[in-house]
């Protein structure tokens, strides 16, 4: 790769929450930017609809606007297409994008169940060249790569033994209309795949960050109400450590948390709102720190900033992996989606969560 920084020219497609904060992200002048992004093009269901988009989202920019998806995958100034869709479409939309020759970023979870992302997979290797990664964004953020090393490559708190982490959310599912992409099993509903694959997330970032221990066995349970999951709790076991990790869309209100323990302290995951983080606090008697707790373990809190929310941590990643021909990304690889799907699946299984989609 040149010294020069790349630049990625994206197409998004749906003019959702998420592709409101994407984009606005992605154009933040940043002074550490690993990356250029351009956003290039918008679809939507309504040309109207990416019109308004762009001019509450993207002031001072003139992206192209269509009133469909097809049309951003056909565009020839479009690099990369982001989706922003529901679950239940993701695969499709994948498919589709990968068949016009574009890489893709897709939102989490990548797909309905992991058959859907292996066939997604499928077909980017058969087409060759092409990058295709699940945008699981809090993965790339600072604090969760810092914490990976402290917990794996220093074993700051010994050999991690349990992982608790809890999202919850406050949904009100009654009170939405049959179609909402949160309430709907046919547009893949439920808190498992919505919030759940984040505390799934911690947990396999803590337990098998490698993905080198052998497989889990998953214990869950599922609220099963107005035919989809409104809470999970996932328990799995592996030799000599475990993870329970649960989510809900009942919170009175939000609560997230995550906590790890090991054989010489424990780390305390807090400030979260939603699905981020703002800090974490490292309790161990490995710290060398002079400062101690109540439990005689010496504390150290490591906090972070975040400019915007933190979707360009990924974008750039992104964009270094493009320009250096790579198909897949090492912090998020295929094979690293096909394992959360397939306990997901799992899950959903002992759970009685379905979707109509499922084989
Ligand atoms: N990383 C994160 O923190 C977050 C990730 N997400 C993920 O992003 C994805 C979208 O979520 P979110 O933006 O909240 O969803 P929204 O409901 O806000 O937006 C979804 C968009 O998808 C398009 N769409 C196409 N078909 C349908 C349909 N049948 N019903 C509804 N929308 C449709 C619409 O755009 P149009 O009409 O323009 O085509 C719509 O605006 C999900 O995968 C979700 O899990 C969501 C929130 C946070
Ligand atoms: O990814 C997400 O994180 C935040 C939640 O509000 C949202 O529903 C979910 O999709």
């Amino acid at each position: 790769m040149s010294s020069e920084i790349p630049t990625l020219r994206w197409g998004i497609i749906a003019t959702g929450l998420i592709s409101s904060w994407f984009v606005q992200d992605l154009a933040l002048v940043r002074k550490d930017a690993k990356a250029n992004h351009v956003i290039q093009s918008i679809g939507s269901s309504s040309v109207d609809k990416a019109r308004a988009f762009v001019s509450k989202h993207l002031p001072g920019k003139q992206p192209t606007v269509y009133g469909s998806y097809e049309e951003v995958y056909r565009d020839p100034e479009v690099d990369i297409v982001y989706i922003g869709t529901p679950h239940a479409f993701h695969k499709q939309n994948c498919l589709d994008a990968i068949h016009a020759g574009k890489h893709v970023l897709c939102e989490k979870p990548f797909a309905l169940n992991a058959d859907e992302a292996k066939e997604v997979f499928a077909a980017a290797k058969a087409k060759g060249n092409v990058f295709v990664m699940e945008g699981v964004w809090t993965r790339f953020f600072p604090l969760t790569r810092t914490l990976h090393d402290l917990l794996h490559r220093d074993k700051i708190i010994g050999d991690v033994q349990r992982v608790f982490c809890d999202f919850g959310m406050k949904m009100d599912v009654a009170a939405l209309p049959a179609d909402s992409r949160l309430k709907n099993p046919a547009l893949g509903a439920g808190s498992l795949l919505d919030i759940g694959i984040y505390s799934l997330t911690w947990g396999l970032l803590a337990l098998d960050p490698l993905r080198q221990a052998v497989k889990p066995t998953i214990a869950a349970t599922q609220n099963i109400e107005y035919g989809i999951d409104t809470a999970s709790s996932i328990l799995l076991q592996y030799p000599g450590k475990q993870g329970i990790l649960t989510s809900t869309m009942a919170a009175k209100t939000p609560t997230s948390f995550a906590r790890i323990e090991g054989s010489e302290g424990y780390i305390v995951v807090d400030g979260f709102v939603a699905s981020v983080p703002a800090s974490f606090t490292v309790h161990s008697s490995k710290l060398g720190g002079t400062e101690t707790g109540p439990d005689g373990l010496q504390v150290k809190k490591y906090e972070f900033e975040r400019p915007g929310r933190g979707f360009y941590w990924e974008a750039d990643a992104v964009a270094r992996d493009i320009a250096a021909g790579n198909t897949e990304d090492a912090i998020m690889p295929w094979e690293e989606t096909v394992r959360v799907l397939e306990i997901l699946d799992q899950v959903r299984k002992q759970g009685g969560a379905r979707f109509p989609q499922d084989k």
